[in-house]
């Protein structure tokens, strides 16, 4: 297990969703996700597709599956925040005063 953590890595992918937001892109992942017709529901669908991928490779042991379905998770939690218009500072201030 990993332990040196890169607090810049979440932060630039915070960037790049919100480029991506404010300036939709052609084949870009992202932009489709936001521009879905079915409007915020379509992300909300995918954090419950990505949790249910995540808890399944928790119970089931695979420690390579279970980081690759947590990034998938963060990533869309990260869209479905710039879609709600909440920023990924207002949680880091959260988590922040909830430290001990
Ligand atoms: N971190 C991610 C990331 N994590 C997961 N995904 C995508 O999330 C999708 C999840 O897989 P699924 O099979 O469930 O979904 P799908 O069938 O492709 O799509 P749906 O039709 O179900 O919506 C895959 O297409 C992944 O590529 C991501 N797509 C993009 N990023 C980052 O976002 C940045 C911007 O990407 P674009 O928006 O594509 O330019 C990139 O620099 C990446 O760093």
């Amino acid at each position: 297990m990993k332990t040196n953590v890169d607090p810049k890595v979440l932060a630039e992918l915070w960037e790049i969703i919100c480029d991506r937001a404010d300036h939709p892109k052609e084949g870009s992942y992202t932009t489709r996700l936001l521009a879905d017709e079915k409007g915020i529901d379509k992300v909300l669908e995918k954090v419950g597709e990505e949790s249910t991928e995540f808890i399944l490779a928790v119970k089931n042991g695979v420690p390579e599956r279970t980081a690759s379905e947590a990034a998938d998770l963060f990533f869309h939690v990260l869209v479905a925040l710039r879609a709600s218009g909440v920023s990924l500072a207002d949680v880091m201030e959260e988590l922040e005063h909830r430290r001990k």
